[in-house]
């Protein structure tokens, strides 16, 4: 049996997930979801509140009821966020509700693309590179258990990426 026409987009902090949800979703006639996003709407705080006042355990509470409460929908691109792999059950919901697509690049090219702003929590340290880079190596084989494609994003530009995810997407039959 073919699963439902969803897409998940996994990958670390800085990966593009967003970025590239946003375009690829209009790309495949799929509405886009963005989880953050949305555990923000629904508590009505950002996520740096979140994780001071409930912590990070608070925050995965919300992130795994919201995304089996989203994922149980059908024609969504869903953009995730990094951590969305850690729990175990999370990763079923991805792997049986669509098409898991995982966003990668170096842990340098993260940094690049995440210094820039605050709404990190886990990168707001003296030394996020080695944040960045001890999360992937722990995370890197849960994204790649859950994914039926892979899309290095390394030094490519967003539209370029989001080009070859809607393609990509396509080809795959999930
Ligand atoms: N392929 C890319 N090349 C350059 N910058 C990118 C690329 N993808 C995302 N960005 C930028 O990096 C930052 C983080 O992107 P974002 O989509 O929020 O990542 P994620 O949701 O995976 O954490 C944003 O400022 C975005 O514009
Ligand atoms: O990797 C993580 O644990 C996190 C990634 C963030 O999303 P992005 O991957 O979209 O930045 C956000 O969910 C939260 O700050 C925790
Ligand atoms: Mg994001």
């Amino acid at each position: 049996m073919s699963k439902p026409n969803n897409v998940f987009l996994v990958g670390p902090m800085g990966a593009g997930k967003t970025t590239i949800g946003r375009i690829a979703a209009k790309n495949l006639s799929l509405k886009f979801v963005d989880l953050d996003a949305e555990i923000e709407k629904r508590c009505g705080a950002d996520i740096p509140w979140i994780f001071d006042v409930e912590g990070e355990a608070g925050f995965r509470k919300r992130e795994s009821l919201l995304l089996a409460e989203l994922a149980a929908d059908e024609g969504i691109l869903l953009a995730t966020g990094g951590g969305a792999v850690i729990d175990p059950q999370n990763r079923e919901v991805l792997k049986s509700r669509g098409c898991v697509v995982y966003l990668c690049a170096s842990a340098k090219q993260l940094l690049e693309r995440t210094a820039h702003d605050r709404s990190r929590p886990l990168l707001q340290v003296d030394d996020p590179l080695s944040v960045l880079t001890r999360l992937m190596k722990e995370r890197d084989p849960l994204y790649r258990e859950v994914a039926d494609l892979i899309v290095e994003t390394e030094r490519k530009k967003p539209q370029f990426v989001a080009e070859w995810v809607t393609r990509e997407v396509r080809q795959h039959r999930c």
